[in-house]
C-alpha cells in the first residue's frame, strides 16, 4: 500500500509524497554519516572552497512514528517526553520542528529514537548528521520525502541553532557518499585518482565550533590583513589539493594538510591536545596531519601512506593518548 496522498504540504517546501511506506508500518527511518574536513574549515565561512570526506565508520539512524500520546524522544542523551527534553537537545528539537513545519503538521506528536555512533562535539559533523537523520525520519513519518535543496535548508535551520551562521559544508557533506568539493554553498564530487587512507584520532577534548568561529571573526576585525592572507592561502591549498587528490599525489596532499594545521593554529582555533596528536601522527609516519572541523578540541585527521601503515599509525595515536581512533578510506577510481 502506498502512503496517504492527502498530507498537507507547506506551500514553500519542495516536498513529495513518499512512494514507499505502509499503513501497517507508519514509522520511517532517516540516515546520515559523519564527515571530516580534509581542507578548508573556517576559510569556507569567508567564501573560500573546501574539500570534505564522508566517514563511513560512523553514522546516525533516526526513527520516527506517530505517537499514541505526547511525543517521546529516545537517544543516548535523553529518554522521555519531547516537551521536557533538556536544552542540550535544542538542535535535534529544532530539526524535528523544522521538518514538521515544512510538512504542514507543526503540532503532530511523534515518537523519535536516535541511534548515533558519531561522537558529539568532535568536529565530525554530529549535529548536522543527527539533524539530517531526524528530518528524513520525521518527513517520512508524515509520508513525505524532500529534494536535496529542501533537505539542505531544513538541516541548515537546525545547524543555525548549533553554531550561528554555518557555511553549509557540514549540512551538505553528512549526506554525501564520496569526497566533495564545496564552493559557493554547493558541492560537487571530487575525482580521486588513488585510494587515500586516513586515520582520525579524537583528542577527547570537546570541540567548540561556535567559539572557534567567533574567535576567527574577532581576529579578522583586529588583524584583517593577516587573517585574509591566511584565508587566501587556505583557499589556494584547497584548490591545489583538489588536483593532488585527482592524481593521487599523496605526499603533496600530506604537505598541504600539515600547512593548513599551521594556518589554523594562526587563526586561533588550535589546541595543545590537537598539536600533540598532529606531532604523534607525523612522527608515526603520517604524510600530513591537521585538526579537522571547528577546532579548539575535537579530532585530528592524518593521511597514512597506505592501508598497512594506517594500522601502525592508529596504534601510535592510541599510545599517544587518543581517546578513539578510526580509519576511513576514500576510494580512488583505479
Ligand atoms: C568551522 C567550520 O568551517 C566547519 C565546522 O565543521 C564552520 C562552518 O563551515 O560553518
Amino acid at each position: 500500500m502506498t502512503a496517504p496522498t492527502d498530507v498537507p504540504i507547506a506551500p514553500d517546501a519542495r516536498l513529495h509524497v513518499a512512494t514507499h511506506g505502509s499503513a501497517a508500518e507508519p514509522g520511517a527511518t532517516g540516515r546520515a554519516g559523519a564527515k571530516a574536513i580534509l581542507l578548508g574549515e573556517h576559510a569556507v565561512v569567508y567564501g573560500r572552497p573546501a574539500i570534505a570526506i564522508p566517514v563511513r565508520a560512523l553514522g546516525v539512524e533516526a526513527h520516527a512514528r506517530p505517537a499514541t500520546g505526547p511525543g517521546r524522544l529516545s537517544s543516548t542523551l535523553y529518554h522521555g517526553p519531547i516537551a521536557q527534553a533538556p536544552d542540550r537537545l535544542n538542535v535535534t528539537l529544532t530539526a524535528m520542528r523544522a521538518a514538521l513545519a515544512a510538512a504542514g503538521k507543526p503540532d503532530a506528536a511523534l515518537d523519535i529514537s536516535i541511534d548515533s555512533s558519531v561522537p558529539a562535539e568532535r568536529g565530525l559533523g554530529s549535529s548536522a548528521a543527527v539533524s539530517a537523520a531526524v528530518i528524513e525520519a520525521v518527513l517520512g513519518a508524515c509520508g513525505l520525502t524532500a529534494d536535496d535543496e529542501t533537505m539542505h535548508e531544513l538541516i541548515q535551520t537546525a545547524e543555525r541553532a548549533a553554531h550561528g551562521a554555518p557555511s553549509g559544508l557540514d549540512a551538505r557533506t553528512v549526506r554525501a557518499r564520496a569526497a566533495v568539493w564545496f564552493d559557493g554553498g554547493r558541492i560537487e564530487p571530487v575525482a580521486v585518482g588513488d585510494d587515500l587512507v586516513f586515520v582520525i584520532a579524537d583528542t577527547g577534548v570537546r570541540g567548540r565550533t561556535r567559539e572557534a568561529v567567533a574567535a576567527v571573526a574577532e581576529r579578522r576585525e583586529s588583524d584583517p590583513r593577516g587573517v585574509e592572507s591566511a584565508l587566501d592561502e587556505l583557499g589556494e591549498l584547497a584548490t591545489a589539493l583538489r588536483d593532488d587528490v585527482s592524481t593521487g599525489a599523496r605526499d603533496a596532499i600530506g604537505r598541504s594538510m600539515s600547512r593548513a594545521h599551521v594556518l589554523l593554529n594562526g587563526l586561533g582555533v588550535g589546541d595543545p591536545a590537537l598539536d600533540h596528536l598532529v606531532h604523534a601522527a607525523t612522527a608515526g609516519g603520517a604524510l600530513g596531519a591537521k585538526l579537522t572541523g571547528g577546532g579548539r578540541g575535537g579530532c585530528v585527521l592524518a593521511l597514512a601512506r597506505d592501508a598497512a601503515s594506517a594500522h601502525d599509525l592508529s596504534d601510535r595515536l592510541t599510545r599517544a593518548g587518543a581517546a578513539a581512533v578510526w580509519t576511513t578510506t576514500v576510494e580512488g577510481a583505479a
